[in-house]
């Protein structure tokens, strides 16, 4: 039902029509299309302008300017017509039209295996229906003897002490850094931001209608997750500036006890029934070894501890790696030091995007925040045109003839494109092209948005050294060819040790085993990528195969996960449990069919070198999923893959 207070709202909203009118003009035309379907259910509007939307971005769409009035007129009349008449405003557009809704809304075809993701994604029939409600409320007492141990509170750590919150069950966050953010505190350096459009990459339970760019910067988004903390009061729940050591399960007492230490290097225990790892795969800088580092004596830093007590306007910078961070610290710096020298190992691609530097106008955020809907329909676009559109893009073709620079038929079409991108951007120049071109196929890494890259290496002041480096001196670095590269500044855009994952925390399970043990150095393997036997109750996020490489929001991961551990809480809270360890059979099945369709995909493809790789060659780190697949597999906890133990009766 609509609220005496929706109700107010809308006709505050119609009161003045002209201005409504003129506001619309903001607003993109399949999202304003949508919410007027949806409220209308009239399907002649969809028939009208779906020949104008050719895809799901806004500057996929043509429709003439006398079409777009008439649209919006057309939304001012049935808001108005909605306040006049005081009816409650559907939650939920005619299901019969949603098929051809989502069709029109990406310009493409949408399966039916997506409707129940969009719809839940969408929050279509506001029944939250990824909040893990109770079958049976527990007793009060039951809920005050359980506690849950969080590691780590960036995006994923958040999410899960809002869900823990809203169940009101009893937790601790433990966060070593003195601020909640994770990926988003922690890195600062020049040109910081996504490569994933923000209206998705955010949490679905808070649209953010104010982000102030479509790809945010990090302080916008680190900004985001404070907020989110702070609704939900989690400062309460977490201890700041600690770091936890080691964590042990104790088998007699069926708990965990967590070992953490403060910055001032205070020593503490916590004790928790469950203990989820919400530490992130790209929270562990990785160092290069490259001789001599430590003889380079000028300020050199990782991008992951940018020193910004170091000016580097005017200053010879050197740059090692031109991963996704490097990428974005280039263009950011290049136009105000002297000199700025890159070292590659290898190029990444990276693809234009017309909304890259866009900021979102104060007319377009008055839409998102205003118009019933329109928030909703504007996220599944981006949601479809950021992810799984793409996965076949990434699925070796075995009869493709040309193997070593694409995958398939379609991947080559994007090859082609993305080469003459290059191409156009460096002015044909013929040494940049080859240096800055990938040998591999197009999303073997992560697809990165191109930034102003290409032109930035047109700069007269900016050298792409490819020669590997040999050594260090102090103020230089020397290439392979004996160059003597003199800097003033050295940035390590290096990376993180994602491979080693949980490093370096000390995690013992069952029996003495310790997750080195089990995982090795570099081979870690979950359970849909978030629980592992021999340790009972203990749940990990970003583990291991979620990483999501062919596009997509980490985000979204971090929901599904959430969900099935609040799951898998119910479980044994609800059955009076005393833990959950998942079964060594549904374990090693999963594991066989993440390696069989890692093994068809670009990952794996044998002139692939990358972080996603461990020593022998094991995709570790990639998700091999669509996003669809991952929601179907972590939607619902099956209790038949795990053992339980019921608690000892006092
Ligand atoms: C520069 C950069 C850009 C990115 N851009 C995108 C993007 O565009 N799209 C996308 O989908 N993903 C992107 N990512 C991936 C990003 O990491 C995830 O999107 C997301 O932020 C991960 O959140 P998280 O909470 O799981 O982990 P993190 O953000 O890494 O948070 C982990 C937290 O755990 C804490 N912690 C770790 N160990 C301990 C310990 N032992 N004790 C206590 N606390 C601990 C850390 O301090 C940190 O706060 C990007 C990553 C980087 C580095």
């Amino acid at each position: 039902m609509t609220t005496t207070k929706d109700i107010a709202a809308l006709r505050a909203l119609v009161g003045d029509r002209t201005h409504l009118q003129e506001a619309l003009k903001s607003a993109d035309v399949a999202p304003l299309l949508m919410v007027l379907v949806h409220l209308g259910g009239d399907p002649a509007w969809l028939d009208r302008i779906a020949p104008y939307i050719k895809g799901p971005w806004s500057f996929h769409e043509e429709a003439p300017e006398a079409l777009k009035a008439e649209l919006r007129q057309a939304v001012v009349d049935i808001l108005t017509d909605y306040a006049d008449s005081g009816r409650a405003l559907p939650l939920s557009p005619p299901m019969g039209l949603l098929p051809r809704m989502l069709d029109v809304c990406t310009g493409g075809t949408v399966p039916p295996e997506y409707y129940p993701l969009v719809i839940e994604e969408m929050d279509l029939e506001d029944s939250d229906p990824k909040t893990v409600k109770w079958r049976t409320q527990p007793a009060p007492a039951t809920l005050a003897n359980f506690h849950v141990a969080v590691i780590g509170s960036g995006f994923t750590g958040v999410a899960m002490g809002i869900k823990l919150k809203e169940a009101g069950i009893p937790f601790t966050i433990i966060e070593k850094n003195p601020s909640v953010g994770g990926t988003w505190f922690e890195n600062t350096y020049p040109g910081i931001g996504v490569d994933t459009a923000n209206h998705f990459y955010s949490y679905s339970f808070n649209n953010n209608a104010d982000w102030n760019h479509f790809f945010a910067k990090g302080p916008d988004i680190l900004a985001y997750i404070r907020r989110n903390a702070e609704l939900a009061a989690l400062s309460e729940h977490t201890r700041f500036n600690e770091e936890v050591t080691q964590s042990v399960w104790d088998e007699q007492a069926m708990l965990w006890r967590i070992d953490t230490v403060t910055k001032d290097g205070k020593h503490d225990q916590i004790a928790a029934n469950v203990l989820v790892t919400a530490t992130g795969q790209l929270n562990q800088p990785q160092y290069p070894t490259i001789p001599g580092l430590e003889d380079f004596q000028e300020p050199v830093f990782h991008t992951a501890r940018w020193d910004h007590s170091v000016g580097y306007a005017g200053k010879r910078v050197g740059m090692i790696g031109t991963g996704a961070s490097g990428m974005q610290v280039g263009p950011a710096i290049a136009p105000v030091v002297e000199n700025l020298t890159i070292f590659q190992r290898s190029p990444h691609w990276a693809m234009h995007n017309p909304l890259y530097f866009e900021t979102v106008s104060d007319g377009k955020k008055w839409v998102l925040k205003n118009i019933p809907f329109y928030t909703k329909w504007f996220r599944f676009q981006l949601f479809w045109s950021s992810s799984d559109t793409f996965h076949h893009n990434l699925k070796v073709d075995p009869n493709w003839p040309d193997q070593k620079h694409s995958l398939n038929a379609e991947n080559a079409k994007v090859r082609d494109q993305l080469v003459a991108h290059i191409a156009s951007e460096v002015d044909n120049d013929p040494e940049l092209i080859r240096k800055a071109t990938p040998e591999y196929p197009p999303y073997g890494k992560r697809m990165l948005r191109d930034n102003h890259w290409y032109r930035m290496l047109t700069r007269p002041n900016v050298d792409l050294v490819t020669e590997h480096i040999d050594h260090i001196e102090k103020g230089a670095v020397i290439t392979k060819d004996g160059v003597r590269h003199e800097l003033d500044i050295l940035v390590l855009a290096t990376g993180f040790q994602a491979r080693r994952m949980l490093s370096p925390m000390h995690v013992v399970g069952r029996g003495g085993i310790s997750i080195r043990d089990q995982w090795g150095e570099d081979n870690p393997r979950a359970h849909l990528g978030i629980t592992v036997p021999n340790f009972p109750n203990f749940f990990v996020t970003y583990g291991p195969n979620t990483n999501l490489a062919h596009g997509g929001s980490a985000v979204f991961h971090s929901e599904c996960q959430v969900r099935y551990i609040m799951l898998a809480i119910r479980e044994l809270i609800e059955g009076d449990q005393a833990s959950a360890e998942v079964r060594a059979e549904p374990f090693e099945a999963y594991q066989q069919k993440v390696d069989d369709a890692i093994s068809k995909m670009a990952w794996a493809h044998p002139g692939m070198s990358s972080w996603y790789k461990n020593s022998k060659g094991r995709v570790t780190q990639n998700s091999p999923w669509r996003l669809v697949d991952y929601r179907n597999l972590t939607a619902e906890f099956d209790p038949a893959e795990y053992i339980f133990t019921k608690k000892a009766s006092a």
